[in-house]
């Protein structure tokens, strides 16, 4: 059965659709919204160049819809990135990771001219930091990486048994009082084994497209 929940991720999801540039390249991310996503995008796959995916998860669900996935390095011109988030703020900064793809998606996220994040309502919130931040860390830099980050006032917590697909491992920081978030993305980032953390600060969203019971919300930057 589908949940409200996932009707509202779906409607974010269609609303995207919207954004893709005919003839071009789409960046994707990954996640259970931008699943919907790719199924919409099935839709109109004749129209676009081609997509860059974010995940090994999201390769697979484009190539089963016949969506040609080309890599990132040879993509000149990335018009639109489409993605989900853990947390947005009304400043379109987002928390990113929970699925562990964080390092990909902010690269592409980089790369693209306009990032639009679609979400249900719930993930809409005052202050960043609810959801634990991911953070990805070469392996053998995972104990010294969390004494770092409990120096920084976060309570870091392994992902046990799940390597990203970049062949590394997770912290999840709890308890982060986050006051100012494009400080803290930039002091995570300055940790010697740290290869990217789930903060969307310094480039957040720029469209955000959000569900609710009421229909879709647009926000802008
Ligand atoms: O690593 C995962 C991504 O950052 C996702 O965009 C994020 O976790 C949101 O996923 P979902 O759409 O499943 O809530």
């Amino acid at each position: 059965m589908t949940s409200a929940q996932d009707k509202q991720k779906q409607q974010a999801a269609e609303a995207a659709i919207e954004y893709v540039e005919r003839g071009a390249v789409i960046g994707v991310g990954t996640g259970s919204t931008v699943n919907f996503f790719i199924d919409a995008l099935a839709a109109m796959k004749n129209d676009i160049d081609a997509a860059v995916s974010s995940s090994e998860a999201s390769t697979a669900r484009l190539k089963q819809h016949g969506i040609e996935v080309i890599e990132l390095n040879n993509v000149a011109d990335l018009p639109v990135y489409v993605d989900g988030a853990d947390e947005i703020d009304h400043h379109l900064r987002m928390v990113k990771g929970g699925g562990g793809a964080l390092t990909r998606e902010k690269i592409i996220a980089a790369v693209a001219k306009k990032f639009v994040c679609i979400a249900d309502d719930s993930k809409l919130v005052k202050r960043l930091g609810g959801f634990p931040i991911p953070v990805e860390v070469i392996p053998m830099a995972r104990s010294y990486v969390a004494r770092q980050i409990v120096k920084l006032g976060g309570d870091p917590v392994w992902r046990q048994g799940f390597t990203t697909d970049n062949g590394n491992v997770i912290l999840d920081i709890h308890n982060f009082d986050i006051l100012n978030p494009v400080q803290l993305e930039e002091e995570l980032n300055s940790i010697v084994g740290v290869v990217t953390n789930g903060l969307f600060a310094d480039r957040g969203a720029d469209i955000a497209l959000l569900a609710g019971p009421d229909g879709i919300t647009k926000k802008t930057r």
